[in-house]
């Protein structure tokens, strides 16, 4: 989804939840300086998108969310479901569950904010074995893109590390739609032409989640069925549950 269409989206969750813009597009231009710093724009956004196309067009995606229910559904699906050409798209801290499973993700989808103080060091260590990383800037995230992407600074000029924001996306900065880690996932696939998507460890319901959560969850559960919505082929997105 492009910002044009995203911003109807956009505006209703900003006063949702209260967030103020100008802190969206502060974090965004910051993380717009960082990469002007390093890499040249010419041509930019054609590399990045001809990355994420040669990835995800036309491929089987597993998108992954970090619900509780993330290492049973994996384990499930690679015994009784998978084809074994899928390529899986981890929603921050679900990178180091597949880690732990001894799944390198393809592409993770971050704002370096996990629910565990360690998720960010092990997407360095993915990044390391070659993932992708698309590194996200929101008005509550600027201390955790400080503290962190320095450890990626030598993978900036590599097209390795994809800046995006939820804002109007200045330099650099890419905006496919979405809010959450995990319905940003999902965004992605599209706007890349997945061949299929299946969630796996979306749990909307977790009992164990906190009240700022299970509203962001509320709103990732929407933005998801308004993807699929959108989709032609009903069948194309289904949860685990589903399949
Ligand atoms: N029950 C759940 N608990 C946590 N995450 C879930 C759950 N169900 C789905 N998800 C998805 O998994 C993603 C990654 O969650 P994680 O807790 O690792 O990161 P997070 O940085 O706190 O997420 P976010 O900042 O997007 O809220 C979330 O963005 C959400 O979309
Ligand atoms: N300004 C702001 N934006 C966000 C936030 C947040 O806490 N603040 N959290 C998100 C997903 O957790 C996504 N976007």
């Amino acid at each position: 989804m492009n910002f044009t269409e995203w911003e109807s989206y956009y505006t209703e969750i900003l006063n949702k939840f209260g967030f103020p813009k100008e802190k969206d597009e502060k974090t965004a231009l910051w993380l717009s300086n960082e990469f002007k710093k390093v890499c040249s724009l010419e041509n930019r956004n054609d590399k990045i998108f001809s990355i994420l196309e040669e990835k995800i067009s036309r491929r089987p995606v597993v998108v992954c969310g970090n619900a509780p229910s993330l290492e049973k559904e994996y384990i499930a699906f690679l015994k009784e479901k998978s084809r074994g050409n899928e390529i899986y798209i981890a929603a921050d801290g679900a990178a180091t569950v597949l880690l732990q499973n001894n799944r390198i993700p393809d592409i993770i989808v971050t704002d370096l904010d996990g629910k565990h103080p360690n998720d960010a060091i092990k997407e360095i260590e993915a990044v390391d074995k070659g993932a992708l990383l698309l590194v996200h800037a929101h008005g509550d995230n600027l201390d955790k893109l400080e503290k962190y992407l320095p450890a990626f600074s030598d993978k900036i000029n590599q097209n390795t590390i994809i800046p995006t924001c939820q804002c109007r996306p200045p330099d650099y900065l890419l905006n496919f739609g979405g809010f959450t880690d995990g319905d940003r996932c999902v965004f992605l696939a599209d706007a890349f032409n997945a061949a299929s998507v299946v969630l796996i460890g979306f749990d909307f319901k977790d009992p164990s989640v906190l009240p700022l959560k299970k509203k962001k969850l509320e709103c990732a559960e929407k933005l998801i069925q308004l993807i699929r919505e959108k989709e032609q082929n009903p069948e194309k997105i289904r949860f685990y549950s589903e399949l």
